[in-house]
């Protein structure tokens, strides 16, 4: 499956440990997710996005909030003057599930072009 694959998907209900992705699944998803790395604790795949000034990055906040709602899956965020650091992990999985690789794609393509 790839980056275009991935994005094209949509967030369902995924619960419980039986919905979550395992190390080898991640390793897969991960490679159609250029800059995207596993958290230090494994519980989460982030990444650093750059951008010009505030304006941008606060562009790029919201349009990823408008997805997330959209899509009702949630991410951490964290950002500052230029940059803006995105977070996804399934929380109903305690872990990883589809929904965050779907929504990781889904960041990428908002900035396609
Ligand atoms: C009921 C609702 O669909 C759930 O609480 C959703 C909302 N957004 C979510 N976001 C994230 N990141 N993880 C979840 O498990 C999650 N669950």
């Amino acid at each position: 499956m790839n980056t275009t694959d991935l994005a094209t998907q949509h967030c369902r209900p995924r619960k419980g440990k039986e919905n979550a992705v395992d190390s080898a699944q991640v390793s897969n998803l991960l490679q159609q997710l250029p800059g995207w790395q596993l958290h230090a604790d494994g519980s989460a795949i982030v990444k650093d996005f750059k951008f010009a000034d505030f304006h941008h990055t606060l562009g790029f906040i919201n349009a990823v909030g408008f997805m997330a709602n959209h899509e009702d899956h949630h991410p951490d965020l964290e950002a500052g003057y230029g940059h803006c650091q995105v977070l996804w992990s399934t929380h109903d999985v305690g872990g990883l599930s589809l929904n965050d690789f779907i929504c990781a794609a889904r960041v990428e393509a908002l900035l396609a072009r």
